[in-house]
């Protein structure tokens, strides 16, 4: 099936093949498949470098058509680097007070960020290095995708958080339009400047807010009325090597969840919160639900110090229904926005007690981090079949096995490496890790699915087959009494059947909905036709009779000079004003013409008439299928009421 040229052209308006400021080696590198490293150990003068800077994006504005095949799932994969960026702070009150030097410099033109090594203490000025008391350190340089200035607002090249979204953020959303799954993280040491990058404030929000705001924005403003959306949410911790869900209250003692693992999906969070959200707002109520009660606590260096990897993820659902064909098509893209927690140096911290046993988990699962970015951009480790997948240690921390997908798979992903100005080992490290993640290349793939009506229905008829069987097998099994894991399994598997049945019958709602959307539509068209034939049936047209006129010499003259024109005359006039016995003869057949017209208009009345009553006849049924879904699934009952609703409403009917 061809889809609707809108559904291109929508996507088309928002999307462009990407950021074009910055001309980088990861760029090009993605496109000739040669990545360069780029950690330059010099010693040369920094005085070449100048206060710098990061580029807004100028986005390229035409549409751009996403390869697609029959089954969209396969479509073939334009695979690509992780996008990496680095995003220096101003510096903070503490560092101000301690005369803070600022170590790093950055260049808008090859979007450079050198770290300059500190000035050597007076006692070791003027000594050979070998002979320094101190380690002697030296200026680095590495060159990422985006070097974003955010030092001194003073500076006409400062990133404001409105550039860092343009920059990426925009051009992430497009792949989501695009059916991609995407993830962008931040990464970098405690209070370098990553919660405010990802989540921001309310006078400058960040990359989190802007890019809900610019999603239901392109929602709102879709011009196709055959696209339907949904937007499903889901936030979560990782504390402690636990994985928490943000969007339920906290309990005492706090609730963990388990993670499991799909053939299909991948690792998953089980039992999470998905919860839907239909516009911006809710969607902001959401993620500042989450936000309170992420785990977060002061320390010294850090006021608001996050303690725990945070994972924002919006699943993005497009379903597209071909009314000629009655087919639907689906993309589906998973945007995850990770806050990680800052890595940390218990000396700098002087963290104890609670607070260092959190410092030391952080560490650890961003060390696993830190090995899986290594082996994948490893090209032995990284690549190379069954043998290559094992040498990546993504089991080896919660994080980076939730992660696993959006760090070495199914995922456009960019790291936004975050630095403080004047902390050269922390900065070091930092920007070591993403000089390393820039090496590696994912395999992303539009998430696409084409369904027929027919295959829909039968999909549902299946699975209540399924869920029919495994609630006999569960009545049984508590007839019996045995109270076992494998039964628990059993509910769990039968539950999740039912939630995913429900979330198809939900779909096939959108889809009727849309339908109704597209018959309204055309009703409405043929109303105006009908009002417009009835009124010219009304208020027929005069026939206009042309006088006849006394032809003068001169124009007898130019008609006798002008051959063509007498040509025109006679093709062009249906009155001939000449012939006046034509005149007479021409008014009888307009009037047996009337009389025919009139009958062919009342013929077409009727025809329409009797169109307009099919649609009507098909429109009632779609409103009372819908009903009877509105019926059988009340949005607007608690969650664990309708799922036992479902229930017994589906056993009913399998029954
Ligand atoms: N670009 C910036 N402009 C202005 N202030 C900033 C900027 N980046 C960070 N800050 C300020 O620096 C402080 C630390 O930032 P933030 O809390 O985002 O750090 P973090 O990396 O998330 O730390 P942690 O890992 O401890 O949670 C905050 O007060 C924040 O407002």
């Amino acid at each position: 099936m061809a889809l609707d040229s809108r559904f291109f052209r929508h996507i088309g308006q928002s999307t462009g093949p990407g950021s074009i400021s910055s001309a980088t080696s990861s760029e090009s590198s993605a496109m000739t498949g040669i990545t360069s490293p780029s950690v330059v150990s010099t010693s040369a003068s920094t005085a070449t470098f100048v206060s710098t800077a990061s580029s807004p994006s100028l986005r390229a504005r035409e549409s751009v058509s996403v390869p697609v095949n029959r089954d969209g799932a396969a479509s073939p994969s334009p695979g690509g680097n992780v996008r990496v960026v680095v995003r220096v702070r101003k510096f903070l009150p503490r560092e101000i007070e301690r005369n803070a030097e600022c170590l790093i410099a950055m260049d808008p033109h090859t979007q450079m960020t050198q770290l300059k090594a500190p000035k050597r203490s007076a006692g070791d000025l003027g000594k050979p290095k070998s002979q320094a008391r101190g380690k002697v350190l030296d200026d680095k340089s590495f060159t990422f995708d985006n070097s974003f200035w955010s030092h001194d607002d003073e500076d006409g090249h400062y990133a404001h958080q409105e550039d860092v979204y343009n920059c990426l953020g925009e051009e992430f959303l497009d792949h989501n339009f695009e059916g991609y799954h995407t993830c962008i993280f931040a990464y970098g040491q405690t209070g370098s400047g990553k919660s405010y990058t990802m989540m921001g404030t309310p006078e400058q929000p960040g990359l989190i807010p802007r890019t809900c705001e610019d999603l239901f924005q392109r929602i709102e403003t879709s011009p196709s009325p055959d696209i339907s959306y949904n937007v499903r949410v889901s936030y979560f911790e990782v504390y402690n090597e636990h994985v928490r869900d943000l969007l339920v209250p906290r309990t005492d003692p706090p609730h963990y969840l388990r993670i499991r693992e799909s053939p299909s999906e991948g690792p998953y969070v089980k039992d999470l919160t998905e919860v839907t959200a239909r516009n911006y707002t809710e969607l902001m109520k959401f993620m500042r639900k989450g936000d309170v009660s992420r785990t977060t606590a002061s320390t010294k260096m850090n006021d608001t110090s996050s303690r725990s990897h945070a994972v924002f993820t919006i699943t993005l659902k497009q379903i597209h229904h071909d009314l000629s064909t009655d087919e639907t098509t689906e993309r589906t893209a998973r945007i995850r926005l990770v806050d990680l927690a800052g890595s940390e140096r218990a000396k700098s911290t002087e963290a104890t007690g609670a607070r260092l046993r959190e410092g030391s988990n952080i560490n650890k699962s961003l060390t696993t981090l830190g090995r899986v970015i290594a082996a994948l951009a490893d090209p032995k480790k990284g690549r190379g079949g069954r043998k290559g997948k094992e040498l990546v240690p993504y089991r080896d921390s919660i994080l980076t096995w939730l992660l696993k997908d959006s760090l070495g798979g199914n995922s456009k992903t960019a790291m936004i490496a975050c630095i403080s100005p004047a902390d050269y080992e922390e900065t070091l490290s930092t920007l070591r890790y993403a000089d390393q993640a820039k090496r590696i290349r994912t395999r992303a793939r539009v998430n696409q699915d084409h369904v027929s009506a027919a295959e829909r229905d039968a999909q549902i008829a299946e699975m209540a087959e399924t869920i029919r069987t495994l609630q006999l097998s569960v009545s049984q099994a508590t007839v019996h009494q045995r109270a076992s894991e494998a039964q628990d399994e059993k509910l769990d598997e039968y539950q999740q059947k039912v939630e995913k049945m429900q979330r198809l019958m939900e779909e096939t709602k959108m889809v009727s909905e849309c339908k109704i959307r597209q018959l309204q539509t055309e009703n409405e068209a043929l109303r105006m036709h009908l009002k417009l034939a009835l009124e010219s049936i009304r208020n027929p047209i005069p026939s206009i009779t042309i006088e006849k006129r006394q032809p003068s010499m001169a124009s007898l003259a130019d008609e006798k000079m002008s051959p063509d024109h007498d040509q025109e005359n006679r093709e062009g006039s249906t009155v001939d004003p000449t012939d006046s016995e034509a005149d007479v003869w021409e008014d009888d057949e307009a009037i047996t013409d009337e009389d025919d017209e009139n009958d062919e208009d009342d013929e077409v009345h009727h025809l329409m008439q009797a169109r307009m009553q099919d649609l009507l006849g098909d429109l009632s049924v779609f409103k009372r299928k819908l009903a009877t879904d509105h019926e059988r699934f009340r949005p607007n009952e608690q969650p664990r009421t309708r799922k036992r609703r479902a229930l017994g409403t589906i056993a009913g009917n399998v029954r």
